[in-house]
């Protein structure tokens, strides 16, 4: 398995089945401003919402392949390992899939995380245990509490601000080694300090 953070905005995204494990795979995906669409006979309430609010399409039928066969991803989240199967068979090599009642199929799966802004920790087990991948992502949650939001923000500004001055590539460097510094994800001061510091480079 290969982690990477995929830029899923716009892209067709389809959802099979409209249970709780299908409302908790949309949930990121809604976050991440793909175009979602779901595709099941009945749906849970949460999704029922998410439709009457037009932030998904719904499809209240019975899967077929003509529902998903132009996805970029797509994620089988029926009730039964059978569909899901005959699902994974009739997608391409070249789609994004999982299946979530099957570890061994698909090509991805989906790991435990905690966003604070910009700042993504995904925790994967590589399915030996989902439930060990949410327990290390939740005692995680302290330690990466929501002040790194701001401090997240700090620094992509930071960052864009060196890489489009025209100081050398070192000061560039060091300036990026410098305000990574524990001081700077603790005070606000250090903070606005450090973006004076760049008016002039
Ligand atoms: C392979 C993977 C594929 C995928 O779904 O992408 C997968 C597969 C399966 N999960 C199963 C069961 C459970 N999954 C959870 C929970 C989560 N499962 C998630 C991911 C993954 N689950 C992927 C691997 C992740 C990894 O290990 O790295 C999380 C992290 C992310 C998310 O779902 O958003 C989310 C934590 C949510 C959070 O962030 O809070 C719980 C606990 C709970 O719900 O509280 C249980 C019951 C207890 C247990 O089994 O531990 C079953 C058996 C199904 C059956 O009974 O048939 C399968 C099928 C199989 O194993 O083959
Ligand atoms: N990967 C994971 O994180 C986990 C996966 N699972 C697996 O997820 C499966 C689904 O769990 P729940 O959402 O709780 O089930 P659920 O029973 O609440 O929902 C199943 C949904 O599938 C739909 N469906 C059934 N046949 C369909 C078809 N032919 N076409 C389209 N949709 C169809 C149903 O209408 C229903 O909306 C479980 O059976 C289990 O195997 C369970 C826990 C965690």
């Amino acid at each position: 398995m290969y982690p990477i953070m995929l830029d899923i905005s716009n892209k067709l995204c389809v959802v099979i089945g409209g249970g709780k494990i299908a409302y908790r795979k949309v949930i990121p995906l809604l976050k991440a401003g793909a175009n979602i669409h779901i595709v099941s006979p009945e749906i849970c309430d949460e999704i029922n919402k998410l439709w009457s609010e037009q932030k998904v399409k719904v499809f209240l039928k019975e899967v077929e392949k003509v529902d998903y066969e132009h996805a970029f991803m797509i994620i089988a989240a029926t009730n039964s390992k059978e569909i899901n199967e005959q699902i994974y068979k009739n997608t391409s090599e070249n789609q994004l899939v999982n299946i979530v009642s099957d570890q061994e199929m698909g090509n991805f799966h989906i790991p435990a995380s905690l966003v604070r802004g910009r700042l993504v920790i995904s925790v994967s087990t590589g399915g030996a245990s989902p439930t060990l991948a949410k327990k290390i992502r939740n005692d995680l949650l302290d330690q990466f509490d929501e002040s790194f939001e701001g401090y997240l923000d700090f620094l992509w500004e930071a960052r864009k601000k060196i890489k489009n001055s025209t100081i050398s590539q070192t000061e560039k460097s060091n300036l990026l080694i410098e305000m990574a510094k524990e001081k700077y994800k603790d005070s606000e001061i250090e903070r606005n300090k450090f973006m004076t510091r760049l008016q002039d480079v």
